[in-house]
């Protein structure tokens, strides 16, 4: 029988519509695709990983749902693997535990180049790009290239150097003609491909990708596909989700690793699939893809007896024969007698994660903080016109306010508007604008670009410039406009209680931000700040509360009896949403 799977993946041949490179078929003569000046210089990583399981909490009387079932597996160095399958299967969570993103409700073992994994050393020589392309938007290509390079390559190296590192990955990636734009402007596959050029810059030798071709066109598909795939046959291994590819995008891959509700149903390479499913006696159709084939499979669309049948042969990942040679993969005493202990002594370099002193790193992000806010249409340049406005229209409201016995009520009113304003606005600002910070936070602190206590520093000394403007401006205006008493004593302990109320919302906002999502911190902030405005005797007279709820006006940031209680508060505050962050 003619295997029609085996045919396209042999005839593929075409020429992509891409802006800079020519797609030749894999296997051809000609498929010399662009690589990295740059070649890793350590030892190529072989990864197994045995009886991997993942059990996630479903919440409180809920129960637990077992995602991975006892999975093994082998991604062989130099290679481009995709881990393939259904919606739901279990793709993005193996790469997860594999890439040691997911570490709770995870067993099993896994094993770098023969030894088990040592999370601190596997995290220097490899990065993780999620599936959603956690840029900076409001810098530069150029911009976004060279703070990933000081922040991840040695402080030793002059500009030059650096530049030519970042040249090298942004004219192999296409983005050079783009070194200009905003990240915020680029295309889905531009971005893709900026995220890469990022992590590529310390020339990782693992790289996990999830779903790198989801929302790109097949030509910006095929363009990421072949890069990856050079980028592995330079010395790298490379693993990526995928959900359905294409027959030419499926020959892209050397090794395809295949999951159906969280079990193994093949493992090997690109061009054995069609032989092991005929050998199996499931033959895959002529013309048929052999990769939409395999799926179907696993969605049980041809009966769910056939998944046993697979994952039964597979035997769950152990399964090797369907290998290249794969009488001659090394063993795991082999790959430690390839790689001796001595050997991996040398590789190791240094004792911090991060490749860069905090001091560094709080120097480059400081620098970025700037550039963005400089940029930031919301948090610097709404935030001080809404701050203008906003004081003029509380000024005209109690205009003179401040000089009159007989209105000594509006000016009650006016202080509480005030300090509404200083609570809600950097505080509702804070819950909407961090959320999408974060997830970019989270990437790049996995990928150690720089610790969490450098981070936290470096928002605050971006921040805390910006919020004393924008107060400052507000305090000025209401308290000219409103006339009040006009002896610096006075107005600086009202501009200190103003700045007080702002920073310690702008935590408050912080770590609602931190730990929620956009939506439920939309909603947890306001409904949090109604108690702080109770307990500080808006509305309710502190003597009418009864004893077990005093404690309330401790918390109560706004409490006006006496704002040295802020001072108290306010370091709790910062070092719970610092920790938290
Ligand atoms: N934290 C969690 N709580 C509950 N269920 C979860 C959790 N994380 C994953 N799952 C479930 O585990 C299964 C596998 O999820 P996973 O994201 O790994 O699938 P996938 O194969 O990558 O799917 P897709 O291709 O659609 O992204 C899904 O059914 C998902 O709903």
């Amino acid at each position: 029988m003619m295997l029609a799977g085996a045919e396209i993946v042999e005839s593929v041949s075409y020429k992509a519509d891409t802006e800079n490179a020519e797609v030749i078929a894999p296997g051809s003569s000609q498929d010399k695709a662009p690589g990295l000046a740059k070649l890793p210089t350590k030892d190529p990583v072989d990864m197994q990983f045995t009886n991997i399981t993942c059990t996630v909490n479903l919440g409180i009387n809920k129960g637990s749902k077992q995602i991975l079932h006892g999975v093994n597996g082998r991604f062989r160095p130099k290679q481009l693997i995709a881990i393939m399958g259904p919606s739901g299967a279990g793709k993005s969570t193996l790469l997860d535990v594999i890439s040691g993103y997911r570490i709770t409700g995870v067993g099993g073992a896994i094993f770098i180049n023969g030894r088990g994994r040592i999370m601190k050393r596997f995290k220097k020589m490899s990065c993780y790009i999620q599936q959603d392309d956690r840029i900076q938007g409001l810098l530069t290509v150029g911009e976004n290239m060279s703070i990933a390079a000081d922040l991840k390559l040695p402080t030793k190296l002059d500009k030059y150097e650096k530049g030519e590192v970042i040249e090298d990955i942004l004219t192999n990636l296409g983005l050079y003609e783009h070194m200009n734009t905003r990240g915020a402007q680029l295309s889905g596959g531009q971005r893709k491909r900026l995220s890469i050029a990022l992590e590529l810059i310390n020339n990782p030798l693992v790289m996990f990708l999830d779903e790198p071709t989801t929302g790109l066109d097949s030509s910006s598909c095929t363009q990421v596909v072949q890069l990856c795939r050079s980028l592995a046959h330079q010395g790298r291994t490379i693993v990526c989700t995928i959900h359905q590819p294409s027959a030419s995008l499926f020959a892209f891959f050397d090794q395809v690793y295949v999951l159906a509700a969280g079990k193994c149903l093949y493992q090997g390479t690109t061009r054995n699939m069609v032989p092991y499913l005929e050998e199996a006696g499931i033959p895959c159709p002529i013309y048929h893809n052999p990769a939409d084939y395999i799926i179907e499979l696993a969605c049980g669309e041809y009966g769910e007896d056939k998944i046993d049948v697979l994952t039964n042969k597979a035997e769950n990942g152990k399964a090797l024969q369907w290998f290249d040679n794969w009488e001659s993969i090394a063993t795991m005493e082999a790959l430690r007698k390839q790689y001796p202990l001595s050997v991996m002594k040398e590789q190791d370099s240094g004792s911090s994660i991060e490749e860069t002193s905090q001091s560094n790193q709080r120097s480059v992000l400081i620098k970025r903080g700037f550039l963005k806010a400089k940029r930031d249409p919301t948090m610097t340049h709404l935030r001080i016109m809404v701050n203008i406005v906003v004081g003029i229209m509380l000024g005209a409201l109690f205009i003179n306010a401040g000089n009159e016995g007989s209105r000594v009520f509006e000016n009650y009113n006016l202080l509480f508007a005030i300090l509404m304003h200083h609570m809600m606005s950097p505080m509702m600002l804070t819950i909407l604008t961090f959320p999408s910070e974060m997830s970019i936070l989270l990437k790049e602190h996995f990928n150690r670009w720089y610790s969490l206590g450098s981070y936290y520093i470096s928002i605050n000394v971006v921040d805390l410039p910006i919020s004393i403007i924008s107060c400052a401006i507000f305090s000025v205006i209401v308290y000219m406009m409103s006339a009040q008493p006009l002896e610096p004593g006075r107005f600086a302990m009202f501009f200190a209680i103003s700045i007080y109320t702002v920073l310690v919302a702008q935590s408050f906002g912080l770590m609602v931000g931190a730990i929620f999502n956009v939506v439920n911190g939309t909603f947890l902030g306001p409904t949090l700040s109604v108690p702080m405005m109770m307990f500080a005797g808006f509305g309710v007279t502190l003597r009418d509360l009864p004893p077990y709820l005093y404690w309330g006006s401790y918390v109560s940031y706004l409490f006006s009896d006496t704002h040295a209680r802020f001072l108290k508060i306010l370091p709790c505050l910062l070092t719970i949403s610092g920790g938290i962050s």
